[in-house]
């Protein structure tokens, strides 16, 4: 059969957008052809979704509709030196590499639409967030299969690529700190005396459930908030020592800390 979509790096993100992919028959699994260097990956994509694998990502490039790519930023300029990009092409190429620029990614591949992608680690359930923003040759319908492609992982949203680096910093890296907070509440569940795998569960559907309210009915944050907290009550108090202890700055800092981070992965 031919091969309609590529991935270049079978690892975390290339899998959760593969098995999605597959699972919404955007594309069947003996379309799709994925290269990884890993024998042990390989094997595992080949059997547990039945789609084609390779070490050669030069083979990749003949996908004739997307390729995305989905291996560490550090890699590549030798991923990209190893390939043959002389033919022009209708191919859409999606880079999830995290800081590397459109511009970087529109010398590498010149003759085809390139969209750079920022999702982030919920995609494997489906419930993830994207910010795309598409490249010179990228035309609207480009730019309109690559959200069906991404669609199937989650939520998705077109930026400026100037924003990207921002995306990258908040719901790129965001999971990273929600797990954390997570964390915490369930150690401070645990610290007062719940056994850990009920402090887990609440601290877990906690913020799931707060973080649906505020989705389905579009309240303000800060009126959530309002409505929690009883005079002189509970919830006030807990507030208190979070404001005492920075906990917005420490946010506000984390998302602007990761955005730079981003930005210097760029020009390297
Ligand atoms: N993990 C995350 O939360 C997010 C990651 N990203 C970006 O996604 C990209 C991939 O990240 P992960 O999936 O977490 O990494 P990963 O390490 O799980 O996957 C990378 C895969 O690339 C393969 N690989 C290594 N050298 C290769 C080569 N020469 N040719 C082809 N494949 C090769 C590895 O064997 C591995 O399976 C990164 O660029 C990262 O910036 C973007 C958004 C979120
Ligand atoms: O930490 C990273 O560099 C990647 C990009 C966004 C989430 N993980």
């Amino acid at each position: 059969m031919t091969i309609q979509f590529g991935l270049i790096g079978g690892g975390v993100m290339g899998e959760a957008l593969l098995a999605r992919i597959i699972a919404q028959q955007v594309y069947p699994a003996n379309a799709i052809l994925v290269s990884d260097p890993s024998a042990p990956r390989r094997a595992y994509l080949t059997q547990t979704y039945g789609v084609n694998v390779t070490t050669d990502n030069q083979q990749v490039m003949a996908a004739t509709k997307a390729i995305l790519l989905a291996i560490k930023p550090q890699i590549f300029a030798p991923v990209v030196a190893g390939l043959q990009l002389d033919q022009p092409s209708e191919t859409i190429v999606m880079s999830i590499l995290a800081g590397t620029p459109l511009q970087q990614l529109e010398t590498a591949f010149s003759q085809q639409p390139v969209v750079r992608v920022m999702p982030n680690t919920p995609a494997q359930v489906g419930a993830g967030m994207s910010a795309i923003a598409g490249g010179k040759l990228a035309t609207p319908a480009h730019l309109a299969t690559a959200k069906q492609i991404l669609a199937t992982v989650g939520a998705v949203v077109e930026v400026p690529e100037s924003m990207l680096d921002a995306v990258t910093g908040l719901s790129g890296s965001g999971p990273g700190y929600v797990a954390l907070i997570v964390e915490a509440m369930a150690d401070g569940g645990v610290a007062a005396g719940l056994p850990r795998p009920i402090a887990m569960q609440l601290a877990i559907q906690t913020v799931l459930g707060t973080a649906t309210l505020l989705q389905e009915t579009g309240m303000h944050p800060g009126q959530l908030k309002d409505q929690v907290t009883s005079p002189g009550g509970t919830t006030i108090a807990g507030i208190a020592h979070l404001e005492q202890q920075g906990m917005r700055s420490a946010l506000i800092e984390a998302v602007r800390t990761a955005t730079n981070r981003a930005k210097e992965l760029g020009k390297q």
